[in-house]
């Protein structure tokens, strides 16, 4: 099981002389799947890094329990590795051990089977997106997944794999923070809409 409790209190956080959002709070429980909304600007990767830690908040408390997968908004793909070098580098940085086996695996469950010796300087910008989302599929006991427009340049296909690991994780008790422009392909779950900006 991947149990995680997240509880947000009071978040502030500006950029300069402008504030982003001010006394945000929320919490979610074992299950629950978040889509975070708002423009452009508006606020919602800052949100995300202070959830994750990554970005110090002006105001208020983030309360985590579990680990976390973080997947920034961008890929975070390095040119010159191939897909499989990719994987395994973002794996080992998070502290996941995955040998080749499971890093094919896990490519070939993202359709990157092919793939898998190709620089990433020779993928598309959805088959890059498929490298980070590969992650996933080895994450399962990470309760928090904390996902940055993950829906970015993905197919159809891809659209509802997403949804179906994130359904996946939920069914684990695992809870998912997700900033997203498109709604989420979930089939079974309504997510909770946590809209920040103007
Ligand atoms: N490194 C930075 N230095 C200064 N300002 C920044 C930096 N990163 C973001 N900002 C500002 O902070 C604000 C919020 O940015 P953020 O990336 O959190 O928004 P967002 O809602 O995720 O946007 P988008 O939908 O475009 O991804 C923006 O107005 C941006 O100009």
């Amino acid at each position: 099981m991947s149990i995680a409790r997240l509880e947000v209190r009071s978040l502030a956080a500006s950029r300069g002389p402008v504030t982003l959002f001010r006394d945000l709070s929320f919490a979610l429980v074992p299950g629950e799947i978040a889509a975070v909304r708002g423009p452009n600007g508006s606020g919602k990767t800052t949100l995300l890094r202070c959830v994750a830690g990554l970005t110090q908040p002006e105001a208020g408390d983030v309360v985590r329990e579990g680990g976390i997968l973080f997947l920034g908004h961008l890929p975070g793909i390095k040119d010159d590795l191939t897909a499989e070098e990719n994987l395994e580098f973002a794996l080992r940085m998070q502290g996941v051990d995955a040998d080749a086996t499971k890093i094919r695996t896990a490519l070939s469950v993202v359709g990157l089977e092919g793939k898998r010796r190709v620089p990433a300087r020779r993928l598309s910008a959805g088959q890059r997106r498929r490298i980070g989302l590969a992650r996933l599929t080895l994450s399962t006991t990470t309760g928090l997944w904390i996902l940055d427009e993950p829906l970015a340049s993905l197919d159809a296909s891809g659209e509802e794999w997403l949804g179906g690991m994130l359904e996946a994780h939920a069914g684990r008790g695992g809870i998912a923070l997700v900033a997203t422009h498109h709604p989420l392909p979930l089939a079974k779950i309504t997510p909770r809409d946590i809209a920040i900006g103007p």
